[in-house]
Formats: C-alpha cells, sequence, structure tokens
C-alpha cells in the first residue's frame, strides 16, 4: 500500500517530529537516505561525477548534504547553486567533504561550464525545488531542469522532481525528468498521479520516522488491490452471485456492447443480462451465448423496457447507447431504481445535461475519460487532464457518486475518502474498447455485492493487470524484462480470468 500526504499534512507532521528532535536531523536523516539510493545508482562511487543542482530551499539542502557524504566516499561533486540563496550549513558540509562549488546561476543564463557538468555527469541531483516548490519553474531553474532532463547521466530527483507540484501531480512549463525519485516519509499525490507521476521514474520512499505524526492519507494506492472480489460460497447460485443488467448499444454501435457483455461475463457475475434493439443483441448472443438477451422494441420507454429485461442487481448504462430520447428514458429508468448504478459513455454524455438524475440514495459509479469529466463540469479536456486529481474530487462531491477517471492514471474519488489511485494501468489500455470492458467488469463486482469505490477501484486494478498479461510475452533473454505486444479490447477480456487468479 502506497499512503499519499498532501504538503500542508507532511509539514505538520515534520513540524511536530522536528519538535522532539534535534536541530538538522530530519535533513541528516533524509540526506543519508538520498545519498544511499545514488550510491546504489552508480556503479562506483569513488571517481563518480556527480552534479547537484541546489535551489534555495531546504531540497537544497538535502542535496548538499547528500552530495557531502557521496564526496567522503570519493566521488568527484559539483554544486550548482540557483536563485538568490543557498543553504549555509549544507554548503559548508559539501566544501568541507571537499566538493567544488561553481558560481551561483541567477536571472535567465546558466554558464557554459555548468551546462557542460551537467551534461557530462555521471549522476545528476535535482534539488531545485521539493515540497516547496509552487507555480511553473522560474529561470534559472527552468532551464537547469531541462538541461537536466537531457543530459546522459542517471538523475535522482530530491523528494519531489522540480517542477512538479507535490500535492496534485500538476506540472506548469517544465519539469525535471528523473530516472529515480527519493521521496522522505510519505508519498506526496504528485508522485503517483500524471503528469506528475511520468516525471518521477521508480520512487524510493526513505523513511524519516515521520509516520507515527502523519494523519490519514489523502491519496491511496494499493499493490495488490486492498479489496479482493466477491468469492462463490457453497449456497451460491447464479442469483446469489449478482445478475448484472447491461444497457448499451445501437444499430450503429454494436462493439461496445459485446465488449462490455464480456467484461461482465468475465468478471463474475452470476448472470449477465442484456438489452438492446436488434442488431446489437443479435452480436451478443452470438458472442456471448452465457448473456441473456432481450430486445427492446424502439420507443418502448425505459420503465416498461427495466420490466421486460426482469430483475437484476446492478445496472451498466450507456457504452454505444446513444445521446437522444431513448437512451435518456432507460438511464433516467435505472437511476430511478435503488439499485447500484454505472454509467459510462453515452450515458455520460445524457447525464452532462441531466445532472438532476443523480438526486438518488442507492450506490451511483460513473466511469469517464477526461474528455466526459470535462463536458460534465463544463471545463475542457486538457484541463481535467492536466489537474486529474482536483477534477476527480469535484465530480464526486458535485456530482454525489462514485467517479472513476480513466486515463493515464485512473483515479476514483469519492466524497471524504481518499482518493485510490490504480497502480496496475498501462499505456498498451489505450486502444478503442477498453474502457466499455472496463465498465462491464464493474458492474459484475457492483452486482456482486461490493461498494461503488471497492468495485471501481478493484475492477480498475483487475483491468489493468489483464492487460499486462495480455501484452506480455516471454523474458526476453540478456534483458531480464518481458516482450510485450499490443492488444485489443477483446484481449482484455481474455485474460481477465487470469487476473483475478493472480488476486487469488
Ligand atoms: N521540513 C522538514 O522537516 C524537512 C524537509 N526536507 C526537505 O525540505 C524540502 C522543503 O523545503 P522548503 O520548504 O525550504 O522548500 P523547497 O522545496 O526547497 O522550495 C523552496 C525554494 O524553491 C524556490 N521556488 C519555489 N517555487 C519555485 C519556482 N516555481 N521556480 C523557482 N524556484 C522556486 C523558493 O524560492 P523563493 O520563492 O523563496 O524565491 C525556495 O528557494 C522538502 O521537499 C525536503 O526535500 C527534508 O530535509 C526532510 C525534513
Ligand atoms: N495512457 C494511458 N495509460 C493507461 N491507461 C490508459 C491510457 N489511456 C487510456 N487508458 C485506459 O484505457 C481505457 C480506455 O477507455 P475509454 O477512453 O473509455 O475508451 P473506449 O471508449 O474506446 O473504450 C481506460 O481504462 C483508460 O484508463
Ligand atoms: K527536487
Amino acid at each position: 500500500m502506497r499512503y499519499a500526504h498532501e504538503v500542508g499534512k507532511v509539514r505538520a507532521a515534520e513540524g511536530a517530529l522536528m519538535a522532539r528532535l534535534p536541530e538538522g536531523a530530519l535533513m541528516q536523516r533524509a540526506a543519508a537516505g538520498l545519498a544511499a539510493v545514488c550510491a546504489r545508482m552508480l556503479p562506483r562511487v569513488y571517481g563518480a561525477d556527480v552534479v547537484l543542482l541546489v535551489g534555495g530551499g531546504d531540497n537544497g539542502g538535502d542535496a548538499l548534504y547528500a552530495g557531502a557524504r557521496l564526496a567522503r566516499r570519493g566521488a568527484r561533486v559539483t554544486a550548482v547553486p540557483a536563485g538568490s540563496r543557498t543553504h549555509r550549513g549544507g554548503l559548508a558540509a559539501l566544501r568541507a567533504a571537499g566538493g567544488r562549488v561553481l558560481d551561483r546561476v541567477d536571472g535567465e543564463a546558466v554558464s557554459p561550464s555548468a551546462a557542460a557538468v551537467i551534461e557530462t555527469a555521471d549522476l545528476i541531483i535535482d534539488g531545485l525545488t521539493g515540497i516547496g516548490g509552487t507555480g511553473g519553474l522560474r529561470e534559472p531553474h527552468a532551464t537547469l531542469a531541462v538541461l537536466a532532463s537531457q543530459a546522459t547521466g542517471v538523475v535522482v530527483a530530491c523528494d519531489v522532481p522540480s517542477g512538479v507540484d507535490a500535492s496534485s501531480g500538476r506540472v506548469d512549463g517544465v519539469a525535471v525528468h528523473a530516472d529515480v525519485t527519493v521521496t522522505f516519509g510519505t508519498y506526496k499525490p504528485g508522485l503517483l498521479i500524471d503528469p506528475g507521476a511520468a516525471c518521477c521514474g521508480v520512487v524510493e520512499l526513505v523513511d524519516i520516522g515521520l509516520g507515527p505524526d502523519l494523519p490519514d492519507p489523502d491519496v491511496v494506492a494499493a499493490w495488490p488491490v486492498d479489496v479482493q472480489p466477491p468469492e462463490p460460497r457453497p449456497e451460491s447460485d447464479k442469483y446469489r452471485r449478482g445478475v448484472v443488467g447491461i444497457l448499451a448499444g445501437g444499430e450503429d454501435f454494436t462493439g461496445a456492447a459485446v465488449l462490455c457483455t464480456g467484461g461482465a461475463v468475465h468478471g463474475g457475475a452470476g448472470m449477465v443480462r442484456f438489452a438492446s434493439v436488434e442488431h446489437p443483441v443479435e452480436l451478443v448472443r452470438h458472442r456471448w451465448p452465457e448473456a441473456v438477451t432481450t430486445v427492446l422494441p424502439p420507443g418502448s420507454g425505459g420503465v416498461k423496457a427495466l420490466e421486460r429485461i426482469g430483475r437484476v442487481q446492478a445496472w451498466v448504462v450507456g457504452p454505444g447507447l446513444g445521446t437522444g430520447a431513448e437512451a435518456e428514458s432507460l438511464l433516467e429508468a435505472t437511476l430511478n431504481t435503488d439499485l447500484p448504478v454505472l454509467v459510462d459513455a453515452d450515458g455520460l454524455t445524457v447525464l452532462a445535461r441531466r445532472r438532476d438524475l443523480l438526486r438518488r440514495e442507492a450506490p451511483t459509479v460513473l466511469t469517464p475519460h477526461a474528455g466526459e469529466l470535462g463536458r460534465i463540469l463544463g471545463v475542457e479536456r486538457e484541463l481535467v487532464e492536466a489537474r486529474r486529481l482536483e477534477h476527480v474530487r469535484r465530480a464526486a462531491s458535485e456530482l454525489s457518486a462514485t467517479v472513476l477517471l480513466k486515463g493515464s492514471t485512473t483515479l476514483v474519488a469519492e466524497e471524504d475518502r481518499p482518493v485510490r489511485v490504480n497502480p496496475t494501468g498501462t499505456p498498451r489500455l489505450a486502444t478503442a474498447g477498453t474502457g466499455d470492458v472496463l465498465s462491464g467488469l464493474i458492474g459484475a463486482l457492483l452486482a456482486g455485492g461490493m461498494s461503488g469505490l471497492d468495485a471501481a477501484a478493484s475492477g480498475a486494478y483487475l483491468h489493468g493487470l489483464a492487460a499486462r498479461i495480455a501484452s506480455r510475452g516471454p523474458v526476453r533473454a540478456g534483458t531480464g524484462h518481458p516482450s510485450e505486444a499490443p492488444i485489443s479490447a477483446y484481449d482484455v477480456i481474455g485474460a481477465l480470468p487470469e487476473a483475478f487468479r493472480a488476486l487469488s
């Protein structure tokens, strides 16, 4: 389990701990942890060229003390101080250990000598900004961040890659792209959520003793997932295991219906009831004979349609459904029940104009991508992508629903609960139809009795795991890494059983 705390909570915990410790003790713990990771990154510390990018705050102090430790082990350490001030104690420690300090880089220009040491270093420690960084990187920090990211040496970010907002993962402008991020005391949400997460490389947590002073986390990532999918019991039958009803597809949109049903069939539902107009029903029958299907004649109306379909324990509404009056009537009818309802795709487009339908007591799970969430909240897709945490929280609170925001980092939010980050995601999933598989899968988990938050978080976890399983082949000789291949949404369905087995 990875717990992440926003900056205010980290500072409060650090303050409480610092009050019980001798001055400077925490920074020494942080620097020792940072230096130890750096030493592991180098084939040999003795004689290695190490560059420290040193900002004006304590993040720069950590880098200087870590540099001093490496210098004492024989590394050739050069500090590049940036901004108007430099941590005094750190600077003195580095000098005392034999490290070199270049002229301060201030304003726009980074000297050719500073650029040259960065370019040729074996290892670069990024100590420009940590949790104190606010807004886009100013100069000369921005230029230094770019030089570090382009250099050939290993880049180790101290606490947070500079340019990444620690609390949210926002990146305004440039940021350091690290190979490793050594973070202190607790994870920060920005290390787990894109675009910040993509700047971190491997994240290593150094324990500085903060644990007892930390409150509940703001964001949680669990590996393996902390909630087990429902298991059939000896007394189970298909109805007790949970029947999921799927309202998806139309005459022109049939793929979404087939894929969503596949996700539910392999998601552990006792039974999948699928209802739509004739063409998608034919295709679902053909591909998933396990599903019980109902043809809904055009114009039958939402309430009548649900009566025809029969009893279910949870509804999935929306993939390929269309956005017209027919779809709206089906959505309204399901949301008027007291059953859990998952709304996806076209259903979300309808919801954007009918938010009033969400006034209900039963669990509601919404599974938008950034564009769909933007439509519901009335903001641009790009803004949602840039500030994923803020928007998923806002949606969960304004809509009183469990909101799963899909994309490069999948987040699941419910009001007053820590936001869950899915750790299994893979860009291999960025292919048409995988979202439909996810909604069917989560629908099956809801029908099995899981809460909205648990079903969404476990569904995203299994979905990502299935994609990884589907894309990975045998380990390539000599590399230690598995070979990978592109996958289709069908492949994800096919790999779901193995993903479930991995959790059992
Ligand atoms: N507290 C503790 O117990 C412990 C803390 N620890 C460490 O301290 C770190 C926090 O240190 P911190 O609070 O000094 O802030 P920090 O991250 O160095 O940033 C402030 C500096 O950045 C600058 N700056 C800001 N934004 C900028 C921008 N956009 N572009 C350019 N510059 C910008 C800002 O400049 P100013 O705005 O003042 O001009 C100021 O100089 C934390 O991450 C961890 O590493 C560990 O040792 C463990 C114990
Ligand atoms: N860059 C990415 N990294 C990880 N997962 C991604 C990425 N892009 C998309 N995904 C995942 O792929 C799926 C795509 O869903 P969606 O956008 O609804 O597509 P569709 O409507 O074609 O099914 C989601 O589970 C999403 O989280
Ligand atoms: K940093």
